[in-house]
């Protein structure tokens, strides 16, 4: 709460010692009486914050009197425009502005310092809250029943709309819209309490409801779960302590706390009333409602409502709400809320006790108290609250400069700034992605099938097979798939990187339809490429420069395949140890030896002699790991052989015109694959490349950017943490730099009136 509000607070503590409470009977001893006749407030009721709470208890008991005079209640009067009528028009004015201010202090996260007082309605169960509450919105819309039907508080805005004007309510948290059946809010209302399950029986999750109408005045009011003396079965046992600590969170500071106490109970064991006295000693903000005033005698009733023996600043109000007859929401339910009101009217007008002017009575006078007491407390308020919201937008204001430099954004930008991006980092990409990339993309993969080839001697002689085995390989797959998985990569790099990091699920869209573009193009260019390789699968010319070429990357892949082996064995030789591994190798040989030479044996002497399994070679001196990398030396040892033997005839004069190209099949295979590398990258880049590059940039924007709505783009600004949390400030700032503007109005507007009321 705001020191402000505190302190307004305070001086009403201050201004109370000072006004005499009314201890007898007579009627003539209500604050009003007290003020006119000078017994306790100060001379000068213009000055001092004493003043200012006699004017408040002066003015609240003043406009009762004044109604019963004019025997009329304007509050009740069908069509009757709240804001046209009421004497205090800027009052009003006031009211309905902070009403305003405090729903969007409401959506401002953390403003704990900025809260404006709602009135809480508290009572026990059956006390008659929802009856109270009905008779001053006029309409049946609560939800009724034996089974705990109130389960979370309800927080009722009642906005005071021009004459003529329609009636309905809506929910701002479900976003359902103007409703305008009040049966339908009844159901709606009903349904989000019962929500909460029976195990849980209560929650402290507010339901917020709107009910706009020219027949009611501006009033913020809290409806709250009632309390319960026992729990009956399958209730939790803490219900009882439960509901009484979710009441006493709300009868805090700066709310307005309306007890509902039923008159056939004694006040003295009103939980209600002992929970409000507990928070507010003094009554200062605590208005009694006697409900249910006509179930004892009026003589009874009106020793209540003097006020004598609990007695509350704010005084008591009795009431008479039994709708009377079956309840059902909707318009009969109306219809019977307004036969009450008829029927309270004359249960008063038809007892004698009753005709009293120091009474407060009638849930008419009631409504008048509610918005009086609320207009007081939160005009009287109103310099803290200026305050406190200054004080909060300062710091925001601060907190943004210091953080974002005053940097603009909005949840539009930051979407569009997040395509720019993948559409800038797309195009880099289509740049690195050029033909020379792809035809070493393409050249690397097919030279890897070459050295498959060519490492197996048998093709000496035999070429047309072994170029067979290259151009028949299922080129036109392979290569496009590589290209595909080539791409994929690279998307998923763009994806990760930037803003678009922060968005799984944007992500995941990108390459879904990255993917569906490049499937559609798939099998085209799958067929494009292999027919035209076609050719190469029957006849290869190869001219001596291709030959020369040929017979250089062959040399050169054959020598990169040499050095890769020499780096393997030179690892290995480091991790092992050059002795251990010499050792492990010569078991292994001398193993090798011994089942060849038992074998022989066996085969000589047909001996039944046991023969040498590989496990036999598992020993106990040297451990698996040391064998298997002794192997793979030696296995690495034979691929150098091998190497060093085809680099020598690559070398030979054998080799250096295409006439010998059978002696150097390696060459030969090159020459082809290099072939194959550039006519299939010329199909690659058309069929498939060329449409990608064209279609992806056009989808980022129809799928990611024009698909979305507003409140998308707000949902995927907000994905990203940092960029929440800058909306959030930016957000907070804006806010709190609205409520100043309406603060400010509302000032200035005292101000020019020059109204000391406040
Ligand atoms: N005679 C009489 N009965 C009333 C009056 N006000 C309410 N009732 C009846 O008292 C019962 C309880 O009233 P509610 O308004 O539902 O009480 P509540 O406090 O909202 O009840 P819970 O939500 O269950 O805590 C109903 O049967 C009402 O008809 C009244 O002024 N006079």
């Amino acid at each position: 709460m705001s020191s402000s509000v505190q302190g307004g607070i305070h001086q009403l503590g201050d201004a109370l010692n000072s006004i005499s409470f009314p201890k007898s009977s007579d009627p003539s001893s209500t604050s009003t009486a007290s003020s006119e006749k000078g017994e306790g407030p100060p001379e000068d009721p213009s000055t001092g914050s004493a003043a200012a709470a006699a004017a408040t208890a002066a003015a609240a008991a003043s406009v009762l009197t004044d109604d019963e005079e004019e025997g009329t209640d304007p509050l009740l009067a069908p069509g009757n425009n709240m804001g046209e009528i009421r004497p205090s028009g800027q009052f009003m004015m006031l009211t309905k502005k902070l009403i305003e201010i405090r729903n969007i202090l409401k959506t401002i996260e953390g403003n704990e310092a900025l809260r404006l007082p709602s009135i809480v309605v508290i009572g026990s169960q059956s006390s008659g809250k929802s009856s109270v509450l009905e008779a001053i919105v006029g309409h049946e819309f609560l939800p009724k029943g034996t089974n705990m039907v109130t389960r979370r508080p309800i927080e009722l805005t009642l906005v005071n709309a021009p004459a003529g004007s329609e009636e309905y309510g809506e929910f701002p948290q479900l976003g359902l819209g103007r409703i305008r059946d009040f049966l339908q809010i009844q159901s709606t209302l009903r349904d989000m309490n019962m929500a909460v399950s029976d195990e849980e029986c209560i929650s402290p999750k507010p339901i917020e409801l709107r009910i706009h109408s020219p027949n009611v005045p501006d009033l913020t009011l809290v409806d709250l779960p009632g309390y319960i003396q026992v729990t009956t079965r399958g209730q939790p046992i803490e219900l009882k302590s439960r509901i009484a600590s979710l009441c006493e969170t709300y009868i805090q500071e700066p709310n307005i706390i309306l007890t509902v106490c039923p008159a056939d109970v004694d006040l003295a064991n009103s939980e209600a009333l002992m929970a409000a006295r507990r928070v507010d000693p003094l009554g200062l903000r605590t208005i009694g409602v006697i409900s249910k005033t006509d179930l004892v005698p009026p003589e009874q009733a009106v020793s209540i409502l003097e006020n004598h023996d609990y007695p509350l600043l704010l005084g008591y109000v009795g009431v008479v709400c039994k709708a009377g007859g079956g309840r059902g929401g909707g318009k009969s339910g109306d219809a019977m809320v307004r036969r009450a009101r008829d029927r309270e009217e004359q249960y008063f007008q038809g007892h004698a006790a009753f005709h009293r002017k120091d009474l407060a009575l009638g849930t008419g006078t009631l409504r008048r108290k509610l918005t009086e007491v609320l207009e007081e407390y939160m005009g009287r308020n109103l310099d803290g609250i200026v305050d406190a919201v200054q004080g909060e937008l300062d710091e925001s204001r601060y907190q943004y400069k210091v953080q974002y430099n005053d940097r603009r954004i909005s949840a539009e930008s930051y979407v569009a700034d997040t395509m720019d991006e993948i559409k800038q980092s797309f195009k880099e990409l289509t740049r690195q992605l050029d033909k020379p990339r792809l035809r070493s993309e393409v050249r690397a993969l097919l030279e890897q099938r070459v050295m498959d080839i060519s490492g197996n001697g048998r093709w000496k002689h035999r070429l047309d097979v072994a170029s067979a085995h290259l151009t028949k390989s299922g080129v036109g797959r392979s290569v496009t798939q590589h290209i595909v998985d080539v791409l994929h990569s690279q998307l998923h790099l763009i994806a990760e990187a930037g803003n678009l990091g922060m968005h799984p699920a944007t992500q995941e869209r990108v390459m879904s339809f990255a993917t569906d573009i490049l499937r559609n193009k798939y099998g085209v260019t799958v067929n494009q490429v292999e027919n035209t390789i076609k050719p190469f699968k029957f006849d290869i010319e190869c001219t001596e420069s291709e030959w020369n070429e040929g017979v250089k990357r062959a040399r050169s892949l054959v020598e990169r395949e040499m050095a890769m082996c020499e780096a393997a064995l030179q690892g290995i030789k480091t991790s092992v140890g050059k002795r251990r591994l010499r050792a492990g190798i010569q078991h292994i040989l001398s193993r090798e030896r011994d089942m060849a030479a038992r074998k022989k044996r066996r085969e000589e002497a047909e001996e039944m002699e046991e023969p040498l399994e590989e496990r036999d070679l598992v020993s106990t001196q040297y451990s698996p790991i040391l064998l298997e990398k002794a192997r793979e030396t030696m296995a690495l040892r034979q691929r150098m052989f091998v190497l060093r033997y085809r680099l020598a005839a690559l070398k030979s004069k054998g080799c250096r015109t295409s006439s010998g190209k059978a002696m150097c099949p390696e060459a030969f295979l090159s020459v082809v694959a290099e072939k194959l590398t550039y006519t299939s990258v010329m199909f690659l880049q058309v069929e498939l490349l060329n449409e990608f590059f064209f279609q992806f940039p056009r989808e980022v924007d129809d799928r990611l950017y024009y698909d979305l709505d507003k409140a998308s783009l707000t949902a995927f600004a907000r994905e990203n943490p940092e960029i929440r949390r800058q909306l959030d400030l930016l957000e907070r700032r804006s806010k709190l730099e609205e409520v100043m503007e309406k603060l400010g109005y509302l000032a200035r507007g005292r101000k020019e009136s020059g109204s000391s009321a406040y």
